[in-house]
C-alpha cells in the first residue's frame, strides 16, 4: 500500500515515521509520501487560501492550488480521502476497507476547508470519501489523517506483532472490548477477576464475551442493534 498526504503543515505528519508505523515503512510494508501544498503555489506569498464567496468568517483553500497538487499526487488506482467534520463517520469497517486499497491520498484542509469543486472535480476521476473521525471540530485535517492512517496500517498483514490483536479488536465482532488485566494479582487492594486465573479457557472466553456485551449495552447500546443477524446466541441474550 502507498499513502500520500497533502498538507500545508508537513511536519505535523512526522509521527507517521515513528514507532509501529515507522517500522512498517522501514520494513517496506507501506510507502508514505508527505507533500507540502505550498509547493504548488506560484505567487511570492505562496497563498493557498482566499475569502469565501457569499461572505462569512475565515478563508477557503484555493482550487487552483489543490487541483494541480492532486493531479500530481493521485494516480490510476487512488482513493482520495478528505477529512471534514461534515463527512461520513470513519469506522473500523472503513479501516478494513481502506486496508485493501492500493493507494490512499489524504487531502488535509485548513481554515474553513477546501473549495468543494476540488472534491467534485476529483470525484470525476477517482473514488473520493469525505470522512469525519468524530462529532467535534479540529483546526485542520492532519490530526484526523494520523488517526485514520494508524487505524488502517495496523490492519495490514505483518504490521502488528501478534495477529490476534487485530482480530480481537474492539468492533471486530461488533462489540466493545472488555477489561484487560496483567500482574500483579492484587494491586491497591484491587484483585484480578478469579476466572482469568482459572485456566479454564471456555469459561474465560465466556466471561470475556459477557464483559464485552455488558460494556457495549452500557456505553454504546446503539451498536447492539447493528450486529449482524444471528450474532447473539441465547446465552448472550440472557446477559
Ligand atoms: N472529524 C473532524 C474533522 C475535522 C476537520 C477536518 C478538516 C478541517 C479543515 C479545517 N478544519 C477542519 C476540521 N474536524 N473534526
Amino acid at each position: 500500500m502507498r499513502l500520500d498526504v497533502v498538507t500545508i503543515f508537513p511536519e505535523y505528519l512526522d509521527p507517521l515515521r515513528a514507532a509501529l508505523l515507522g517500522r512498517a515503512i522501514d520494513r517496506g510494508l507501506i510507502e508514505v509520501g508527505v507533500h507540502d501544498l505550498r509547493d504548488w503555489t506560484h505567487d511570492v506569498h505562496r497563498a493557498v487560501d482566499d475569502a469565501p464567496y457569499g461572505g462569512g468568517p475565515g478563508m477557503v483553500m484555493k482550487p487552483q492550488i489543490w487541483g494541480p497538487a492532486l493531479d500530481d499526487v493521485c494516480g490510476e488506482n487512488t482513493r482520495l480521502v478528505v477529512p471534514t467534520p461534515a463527512g461520513r463517520p470513519f469506522t473500523q469497517a472503513m479501516a478494513h476497507q481502506y486496508a485493501t486499497e492500493e493507494h490512499l491520498v489524504f487531502a488535509c484542509g485548513r481554515y474553513e476547508g477546501i473549495d468543494q469543486r476540488v472534491i467534485d472535480d476529483a470525484a470525476r476521476r477517482m473514488p473520493v470519501d469525505e470522512v469525519s473521525i468524530g462529532d467535534y471540530v479540529l483546526v485542520g485535517g492532519e490530526a484526523a489523517v494520523l488517526v485514520m492512517v494508524e487505524a488502517v496500517v495496523r490492519l495490514l498483514p505483518g504490521v502488528l506483532g501478534n495477529a490476534r490483536s487485530a482480530e480481537e479488536d474492539s468492533f471486530s465482532d461488533g462489540l466493545l472490548e472488555g477489561p484487560s488485566y496483567t500482574r500483579p494479582e492484587v494491586w491497591r487492594d484491587l484483585a484480578v477477576p478469579d476466572v482469568l486465573r482459572s485456566g479454564n479457557h471456555a469459561l474465560i472466553d465466556r466471561w470475556r464475551r459477557d464483559q464485552a456485551l455488558e460494556r457495549t449495552v452500557r456505553r454504546r447500546p446503539e451498536l447492539i442493534g447493528q450486529l449482524p443477524e444471528g450474532s447473539l446466541d441465547k446465552h448472550d441474550l440472557a446477559v
